[in-house]
């Protein structure tokens, strides 16, 4: 094990960092150590640059493989920058960040349904509770490491209000800045409210992959599955990160050495497919996020590496589509924004309120960004891959990175059929 790696911070958004200007320090000193390692194989290293709009789920990518090493460490293992295989648990100062972290994200939500609860006139009377968490709100950062006690009872009290259980069911109607991250819905719950806001409270693994905060600037990670080694750079993907993404990029390209297999790895919320773009008028973010794909098609430095889509928050999808049968408003946003890649019997089945098959509307995602890929001008020599994900969950993301080699190598093979 490396002399520093008890004392590196290994979860994401901490690890590896690059430094300002997009050069990693290390991963010179890096490429020189893995080729002289002793008994090492001169493995092949399957390369990622993870990008994609904020909130995608990317970093949700890396802790998942990080609790597999933890559930099954035969089989996944986490690295160093020199690949000496390091210690994948959270430290304790870590779950004391996640702790944080998840208080905060379970605050933010409340302080949003709150705010729905206002503006649609959900509560007869006003809350005491809800007057302790907008007084909160403003100062929250200075203390948000040790919220009171009298708060953390009102957040539980809250929670159990009728009015703010009525607002968390129009979720799906919730827009711009003021929405909830997908992953929170899994502490909105009576029992995991208590949970989080004990003394003795230390998240669990599954916690910290609902857990959300933004990634700041590229960071490095390193795991093998099933002894094929993966390096994946997470970049940050929202407004604020993105000017840094050309320069990212062209760092990571121009650090090819042989025996790296590169890959962009492309991750799109589907969630997004209805929420309307808070800037530009008559787009959602799925377009923004579909437009940003379509930029860094045209580049040219990345035309030799493999492209992977992998189409995220299937489970948020797959709901909001559910849900298109009491909501004729959502039914109707979904014919507004999906209807032009639909079939036609689909879009009279929605139109009735009636169920459309999963497997369809997965399709028309799909179709909607093999299109966009159709007008991408600069000439490609690999194929694009996709899957459908649902990065919160661990059996389906296990089974997909069980399968990754094959699929890696076959698309290594023959990429041409790989085209979406
Ligand atoms: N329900 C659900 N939630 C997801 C899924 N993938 C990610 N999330 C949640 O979405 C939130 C955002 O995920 P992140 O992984 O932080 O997103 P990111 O792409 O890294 O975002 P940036 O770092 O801002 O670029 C977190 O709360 C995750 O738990 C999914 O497939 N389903
Ligand atoms: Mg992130």
């Amino acid at each position: 094990m490396g002399a520093n790696c008890c004392t590196e911070s290994h979860a994401p958004d901490n690890y590896n960092t690059y430094n300002s200007n997009g050069n990693s320090k290390r991963e010179k000193h890096k490429i020189s150590v893995i080729g002289t390692q002793p008994g090492s194989d001169p493995q092949e290293i399957y390369r990622f640059f993870m990008v994609g709009m904020g909130s995608a789920g990317k970093s949700t990518v890396i802790k998942q493989l990080q609790k597999l090493c933890h559930d099954r460490p035969n089989m996944y293992k986490m690295y160093d920058e020199e690949w000496n295989p390091i210690s994948h648990e959270f430290a304790g100062h870590e779950k004391e960040r996640y702790r944080r972290i998840i208080r905060r994200n379970v605050f933010d939500a409340l302080a949003i349904l709150e705010y729905y609860v206002q503006s649609w006139s959900l509560r007869p009377s006003s809350s005491s509770d809800a007057d302790v968490i907008a007084d909160m709100a403003g100062n929250l950062t200075a203390s948000e490491s040790k919220l009171e006690r009298h708060i953390m009872n009102a957040l539980i009290r809250l929670i159990k209000d009728p009015a703010i259980m009525a607002a968390l069911c129009r979720r799906s109607e919730m827009i711009g800045t003021r929405q909830i991250a997908d992953g929170t819905i899994h502490f909105l719950n009576e029992a995991k409210m208590v949970e989080i806001f004990s003394d003795s409270y230390a998240p669990s693994e599954d916690d910290i992959v609902h857990s959300r905060s933004p990634t700041t600037g590229i960071q490095d990670y390193r795991f093998s599955v099933r002894g094929m080694r993966i390096q994946i750079h997470d970049i940050g993907g929202q407004k604020v990160e993105r000017g840094k993404l050309l320069s990212y990029i062209t760092n990571w390209v121009s650090a090819d050495r042989s025996g790296y297999r590169n890959f962009i790895l492309y991750v799109v919320s589907m969630a997004e497919y209805n929420i309307p773009h808070p800037e530009h008028n008559g787009i959602t973010l799925l377009d923004e996020s579909l437009m940003m794909m379509q930029n860094i098609l045209e580049l040219q430095p990345i035309q030799n590496c493999g492209f992977m889509i992998f189409f995220n928050k299937d489970d948020v999808y797959r709901e909001k589509l559910r849900q298109c049968a009491q909501m004729p408003a959502l039914r109707d946003d979904t014919i507004r924004w999906l209807g032009q890649y639909m079939k036609e019997n689909d879009k009279a089945l929605l139109r009735k309120g009636a169920e459309v098959s999963h497997d369809s509307m997965q399709k028309v995602i799909a179709k909607k960004f093999t299109d966009a890929i159709k007008n991408v001008q600069t000439k490609r020599y690999k194929g694009i891959y996709r899957k459908f994900t649902c990065a919160v969950d661990t059996k389906m993301m296990s089974a997909l990175f069980d399968a990754i080699e094959g699929e890696l190598v076959n698309y290594m093979i023959d990429t041409a059929s790989w085209m979406m």
